[in-house]
């Protein structure tokens, strides 16, 4: 009932004439069927009783106005939204909101200072900002978020220093361009791009012009009070006292037009240099990067190719082709690189080897359905670009790869979680429209996201492109595949996945040495079978799951899953929704849909790539 309240008293103060919301009324007592609200379940200690709370808060491009004070009595809510609208006065305190994940109040009119109440919420990992009008000073306890991938507080009225955030290790878009800040750029934050930092009173340092002589106390009114001055900075402001003279503003003003100036006619001299280059139709690109092991790749592109797959233009292919990029690894199908985009995001490249792909208007059809696949276990493909010498696929980035099964020791609770999460991806893709096949699936395309949750990657890909399977997917293939990958099923993505499973209950590479090591030689599922038929079942599972206790029952009802999967007759195979509802049955696994679709990471909350519900999420997935 309270929910119902602070939405009808933010409905009365952010749309009086009742024109915008106007869907929302009193009438109609449950909040969740309401556009932009959603809702989930949540335990009620006092009464031990789950009642269903809002979580989820969308409404973006309303015109809405006035105060978002209501909302801070909506206590469970993990997404915030409300980007383009017109709300304006200080963002009240949103201490209360201890469950928020994802904040976007970008292009509103806020002002005040900078909401320090956000840095107490715990769980916070986009958090957006920009273009409003908020003054005062970034707060130093923005350390307190260590989740955050997403700050922008770029375009507002900021002042002073930016703090020095070395704690917010997963940071992986970051811009407070366009404000008054001024002062060195910690060094922490030195490996964002200059767009990041530009337009602002005067900051310097990597990625901006070097500091000079005493510069980063050059404005002392506007340094920040909030960082405590250190035995470091003490000491080098008393040598900069003494040892350099006291520059007066017309003289740095003079130093910095002759720096910009400099820097204009070396951007210009470098810019017809490549324009000459580039003015022909397919040019060669050569990005050098100059931090760490990264890439270096020359291209073969034509400019105009370039196809986003919702449709939307997220960045150019000259940007993309510029980018900072490390190589991740190599696949049966190519190279995959990480490229760092200059707006701070992060995407995944995949650049195709040789690939035969049929006609063009083919391919197009082919990888629009798959561009369409959007669950929270499934990697989300975003754009490809095909020309004769080069041929990229983008899709997001998963920050902590494939630590999934087979790689690093896991405990019980977190391989049952990714084998769950990578059964409802598969069930997903074979339950869709074109009631595809993966064709590739192995523990190298199990990426782990930002939230922890498996995706898997790689799909459909083989029906596409011929090629070779490589001796590391030999263990995954179904006996009755074909060895160039052509002839996958569905049922031969069940016999994958059943190895997978063996995979994550012993510990083993799919084709192993008897010895221990990687090489073909004994396939799991016949080593499994012969085990088990001895009566050694518990010699199977992985020493290391030998330290968690009551687990051997679901550790046998998995190994039972994975061999059902691995059947040498196909049609005695389950089908991949059966399977996945096998495996949530198992106890604890099961997460609820809605609690999933809140959980994972998105760059705007109210793109439906996220969600696990829908036609062919887990709930049709278990008929
Ligand atoms: N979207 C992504 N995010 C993070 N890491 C990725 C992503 N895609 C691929 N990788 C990493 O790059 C490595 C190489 O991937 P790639 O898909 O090219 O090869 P593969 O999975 O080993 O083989 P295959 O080509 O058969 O799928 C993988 O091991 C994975 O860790």
């Amino acid at each position: 009932a309270s929910d119902f309240q602070a939405l009808m008293s933010f409905k009365a103060s952010s749309d009086p004439s009742n024109k915008l919301l106007s869907q929302w009324n009193s009438t109609s007592s449950n909040p969740c069927t309401w556009h932009g609200v959603s809702c989930s379940l949540h335990n009620n200690n006092h009464h031990h009783r789950r009642r269903r709370c809002v979580s989820g808060l969308v409404l973006e491009d309303l015109n809405l106005t006035g105060s978002i004070l209501p909302l801070t009595f909506l206590t469970e809510l993990r997404i915030l939204s409300l980007k383009r609208n017109r709300f304006d006065g200080p963002i009240p305190s949103l201490s209360n909101l201890t469950a928020l994940k994802l904040l976007f109040l970008s292009h509103n009119k806020f002002s005040g200072k900078f909401p320090a109440t956000v840095t107490s919420l715990p769980h916070l990992y986009r958090l957006d900002l920009s273009y409003n009008n908020l003054s005062g000073q970034i707060p130093a306890t923005l350390n307190n978020l260590t989740h955050l991938l997403t700050l922008r507080i770029n375009t507002n009225n900021l002042r002073g220093r930016i703090p020095n955030i070395n704690n917010l290790s997963h940071l992986q878009d970051f811009n407070v361009s366009g404000n008054r800040l001024s002062g060195k750029i910690p060094d922490s934050l030195s490996g964002f791009p200059g767009s990041a930092f530009s337009n602002n009173l005067f900051l310097c340092g990597v990625p901006l012009l070097k500091c000079r002589g005493g510069e980063t106390k050059a404005i002392p009114a506007l340094a920040s009070p909030l960082k405590p001055p250190n035995d470091t900075d003490l000491h080098h402001k008393s040598k900069t006292h003494v040892a350099a003279p006291r520059m007066g503003v017309m003289v740095l003003v003079i130093i910095v037009l002759g720096d910009v100036l400099v820097l204009a006619l070396v951007s210009l001299i470098l810019y017809c240099y490549f324009w000459r280059n580039y003015s022909v139709s397919l040019k060669e690109v050569k990005v050098e990067t100059h931090s760490k092991s990264k890439a270096v790749y020359k291209r073969k592109v034509n400019s105009e190719g370039m196809v986003f797959l919702e449709g939307v233009r997220r960045f150019e292919l000259e940007e993309l082709l510029c980018a900072s990029a490390e190589m991740l690894g190599k696949g049966v199908f190519g190279t995959a690189y990480k490229a760092v985009l200059d707006d701070g995001n992060v995407v995944a490249v995949k650049r195709l080897k040789e690939v035969s792909v049929g006609g063009k208007r083919e391919l197009q059809q082919r990888m629009e359905v798959l561009g369409r696949l959007r669950h929270c276990n499934v990697v989300p493909l975003r754009a490809y670009y095909f020309a004769k010498d080069e041929k990229l696929l983008v899709s997001d980035y998963m920050p902590n790869g494939n630590r999934g099964p087979g790689r690093t020791p896991l405990d019980w609770t977190t391989r049952l979680k990714l084998a769950a999460g990578v059964a409802r991806g598969i069930a997903f893709i074979h339950n869709s429209d074109n009631k595809l096949t993966h064709g590739n699936i192995k523990s190298t395309n199990v990426l782990v996201d930002v939230a922890g949750k498996a995706r898997v990657s790689d799909f459909g890909l083989s029906s596409i492109f011929a090629g070779p399977t490589s001796s590391r997917s030999n263990g995954y293939r179904a006996p009755e595949a074909s060895s160039d990958g052509r002839k996958q099923t569905q049922l031969s993505d069940v016999y994958s996945f059943g190895v997978l499973l063996m995979e994550i209950l012993t510990g083993k590479c799919p084709s192993f040495e008897v010895d221990g090591g990687c090489a073909t030689a004994v396939e799991l599922p016949r080593w499994v079978r012969s085990v088990v038929r001895e009566e050694w079942t518990a010699e199977v599972f992985d020493l290391e799951l030998m330290r968690y206790k009551d687990i051997e029952e679901e550790m046998v009802a998995l190994l039972q899953i994975a061999m059902a999967c691995t059947a040498t007759v196909p049609d005695q195979r389950p089908r991949m929704s059966h399977v996945s509802k096998m495996i949530e049955e198992l106890s604890g696994v099961h997460v609820s849909q809605s609690h999933d679709a809140l959980d994972s990471v998105s760059e705007s909350p109210s793109a439906p790539e996220d969600a696990c519900t829908g036609r062919d999420g887990p709930a049709s997935a278990s008929q």
